[in-house]
């Protein structure tokens, strides 16, 4: 049965092996209505299947996924699920309009056609067939297929693959507003730009497992590290540099400065403030010492790196 409380998406210790492969280990979360939430991690992390099993095209070996309180099952053909996946075959021989009008026919709170296909950007290519279309275009023909309807929950596989980046800034544009109409949008990504741009919640799995779940600032917080550069003249010590405290990178380049001597110093660090303090205390004087925040992208690359070397 729906209820009001139930989250919109709920995995309860979902478990899913193929073979000797566990895709999907023990997984808990719950999404709320009105999240905007983007999924990340490497290769093989087990973000389609996860997204399968919330879609029910896969069933878990253990565990329960619930839409809305109810079966993924129940949840989409009630309508209130829309869906645009990484390799969904579109039908050959229709037109692109033929094949939104059919999505539209099938969804129960169905918006018009002409409107459909305004909103994904392809009422220009309406009368091609979609077995001739290129990538990007093939993509926005899915987004429409999933945005046919008035869903609450828009579940999103890798959407800009194969976009072009005015294509993709459109695209983020119109799932903005569907997010800002209070739909819950989760899409699973490789641009961490884009999940640090869009989400305002970010997961991210690793072999199946929830390493980090947060907005984009905790996720970057909690791989703790910063970035510290400064320029230095003269002879540079590098033992001595790599063996300040809390440094877990360091490189040393030319800083290009007139003199050709100095050298640019680039460290990250677990405490920044101790690793700096440390700098002084060698007798050093760095000039235009910076210290910084990790990117999303180095953070992630951070967490998935340690999260790897524990696991070997
Ligand atoms: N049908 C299948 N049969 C066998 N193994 C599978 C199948 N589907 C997925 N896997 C394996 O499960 C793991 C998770 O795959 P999944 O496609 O969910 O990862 P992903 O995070 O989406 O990866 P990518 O970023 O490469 O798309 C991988 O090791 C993959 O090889």
């Amino acid at each position: 049965m729906t209820t009001q409380t139930a989250p919109v998406v709920g995995f309860d210790r979902v478990t899913k092996s193929f073979g000797d492969v566990r895709a999907v280990d023990g997984l808990t979360l719950d999404l709320r209505p009105g999240e905007t939430v983007a999924l990340l991690g490497p290769n093989g992390a087990g973000k389609s299947t996860s997204l399968d099993l919330l879609l029910g095209l896969k069933h878990p070996d253990s565990g329960a996924v619930r839409l809305f309180g109810a079966t993924p099952r129940e949840a989409i053909v009630a309508g209130r699920v829309g869906a645009m996946l990484q390799s969904g075959g579109l039908m050959d021989e229709v037109t692109v309009a033929e094949l939104v009008g059919l999505a539209c026919r099938l969804h129960p709170k169905p918006y018009r056609p002409a409107d459909v296909l305004a909103r994904a950007g392809v009422a220009q290519i309406a009368d091609r067939k979609v077995d001739k279309l290129s990538g990007g275009q093939a993509q926005r023909v899915r987004f429409a297929l999933a945005t046919a309807g008035d869903s609450d929950l828009i579940v999103l596989d890798e959407p800009t693959t194969g976009m072009d980046v005015t294509t993709r800034q459109a695209f983020w544009a119109t799932m903005r507003e569907q997010a800002d109409q209070g739909r819950t949008v989760l899409f699973a990504t490789h641009y961490l730009e884009e999940a640090d741009a869009i989400a305002d919640r970010v997961l991210v799995l690793h072999r199946g497992r929830l390493l980090a779940d947060g907005t984009a600032a905790e996720i970057k917080a909690k791989a703790g590290a910063r970035r510290i550069a400064f320029d230095l003249e003269g002879e540079i010590d590098e033992a001595a540099l790599r063996a300040l405290p809390f440094l877990t990178s360091l490189t040393v380049s030319h800083s290009g400065s007139a003199a050709g001597s100095g050298r640019t110093v680039r460290i990250q660090s677990a405490d920044a403030d101790a690793t700096v303090h440390a700098v002084y205390g060698l007798g050093l004087y760095p000039h235009n010492l910076e210290v910084a925040g990790l990117g999303l992208e180095q953070a992630f690359v951070a967490l998935t790196t340690a999260e790897e070397a524990k696991t070997r």
